[in-house]
């Protein structure tokens, strides 16, 4: 299992280049499903999370290459097998994204249920019930959804949708899934992430017909065909967010091309309170740092708020920030696995249900520390970077589903990092 090996203490300095979005890239291989024409999606990241989603649908009887401009060439006319067994699913939840563009197009779709994962139980109850008030028939047996369309129905109908709460891969099942239904659906209390408008761009090159996407309403007008289309993936605000968490703790000065400022409002706030220099530049964002911050109290909510997956990143910044602070996690149950990892480093954290409040340190001490989930293995990194001595992430196959190339890019700022096999 490959690990992280970093000594810690120095500044970053230079210039990182952002990725194309995970959170968009998957649904985005998933939409391309909808269509017998050939698509291009390009800037797609290389991550074990893009890797398995190729398999999945390659597995499908779909032709997806993967080109060295980081463009995949997808074409699903002998799409033959609309399932997505279990082995497949259990490493990646993002599967589920293939229930919506299957049904919609082929009136079935077989799909594993996708089970929890460590930071909680994240139940599919939502998906399910949206596309069964669009027509579909689903039953849940033996670990999977297996949905259909009525007898003598040939396409999913309109309907209007209103969650139980705001759910990302929710609303984009639904938009994928409306595009080629008969009339119109409308969405209330939809997810407004930037992820779910980029989608909503590829959808309308495609020929759909979106309006509201990125508000909490969206209306789709069905059609009867999606045709072959051009997309570029919209870049990674988490990973961007990473960075420039990274930077804020480590000190130092970089430029984060192809950043999104305009996407990481709630995250540059919180950066610039706790005193760090964040200037939204032509082609990216610049971040300054020096000396110890501020540590920055705050809850995590659904997009404009600050992201669930920003969560442990800011909290690496905190535990070596000057003061308390509380950080509370709304959206998932058991996102706080990072904490006592961080405890091993010389953190002071205390967890209470929703809420951990930590006091900053002046200094961390490197250790062996193992990686829970994905941002909690960015979140390590981050701690490594300024602990004293030497810190081994344990378990990055964790960080290798959502980063690309991470360690690679850090070394490029100056950090001292490898990859130990
Ligand atoms: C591939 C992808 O884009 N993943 C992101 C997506 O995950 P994902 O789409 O799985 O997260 P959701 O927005 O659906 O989850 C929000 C909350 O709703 C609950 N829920 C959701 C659906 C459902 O049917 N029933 C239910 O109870 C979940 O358990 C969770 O507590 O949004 C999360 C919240 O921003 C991010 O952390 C993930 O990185
Ligand atoms: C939780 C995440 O991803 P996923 O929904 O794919 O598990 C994440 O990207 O932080």
């Amino acid at each position: 299992m490959d690990k992280l090996l970093i000594r810690g203490g120095r500044p970053l300095a230079g210039e990182v280049r952002i990725s194309g979005a995970k959170n968009a890239a998957l649904p985005e291989l998933c939409a391309a499903l909808l269509t017998d024409e050939p698509m291009t999606l390009q800037n797609i990241p290389r991550l074990q999370d893009v890797a398995t989603m190729l398999k999945l649908i390659r597995n499908m009887g779909v032709t997806a290459e993967f080109r060295s401009d980081n463009s995949v060439l997808i074409d699903s006319k002998e799409l033959h097998f609309p399932e997505a067994p279990y082995e497949m699913v259990k490493t990646m939840r993002a599967s589920v994204l293939a229930l919506g563009p299957l049904l919609a197009r082929f009136g079935e779709a077989t799909v594993s249920l996708p089970g929890g994962c460590a930071i909680g139980s994240r139940p599919v109850d939502q998906h399910i019930k949206g596309l069964q008030t669009m027509g579909a028939e689903i039953v849940v047996e033996h670990g999977y959804m297996i949905a259909k369309l009525p007898k003598g129905r040939e396409r999913l109908k309109g309907a209007s949708i209103t969650t139980d709460m705001i759910t990302v891969t929710g609303t984009e099942n639904f938009m994928m899934a409306a595009s080629l239904a008969e009339g119109e659906t409308v969405l209330e209390n939809a997810a407004q992430e930037p992820e779910i408008t980029d989608l909503g761009e590829m959808l309308i090159a495609m020929g759909a017909k979106i309006e509201g996407h990125g508000t909490s309403r969206i209306r789709i007008q069905g059609v009867d065909k999606l045709h072959g289309a051009t997309h570029r993936v919209v870049s990674d605000r988490i990973e961007a967010g990473t960075f420039l968490c990274a930077v804020a703790a480590t000190g130092g000065d970089v430029f984060v091309r192809d950043a999104r400022a305009d996407h990481l409002g709630a995250v540059i706030d919180l950066l610039r309170a706790a005193g760090a220099e964040i200037q939204a530049v032509e082609g990216g964002i610049r971040v300054r740092a020096s000396g110890r911050l501020k540590a920055q109290s705050f809850r995590t909510t659904e997009y404009p708020g600050f992201p669930t997956d920003m969560q442990a990143q800011f909290m690496a910044l905190n535990i070596i920030s000057e003061g308390p602070a509380e950080v509370t996690e709304t959206i998932f149950e058991n996102r706080f696995m990072h904490v006592n990892e961080m405890v091993r480093l010389g953190a002071r954290i205390q967890v209470d249900g929703k809420v951990a409040v930590s006091e900053g340190v002046e200094r961390l001490s490197g250790a062996t520390v193992m990686a829970t989930d994905l941002r909690a293995s960015a979140s390590l990194v981050i701690a490594g970077l300024v602990a004293d001595g030497e810190t081994l992430v344990d378990r990055i196959y964790h960080l290798d589903r959502g980063y690309e190339q991470m360690e690679h890019k850090l070394r490029q700022l100056g950090a001292d990092i490898e990859r130990i096999k």
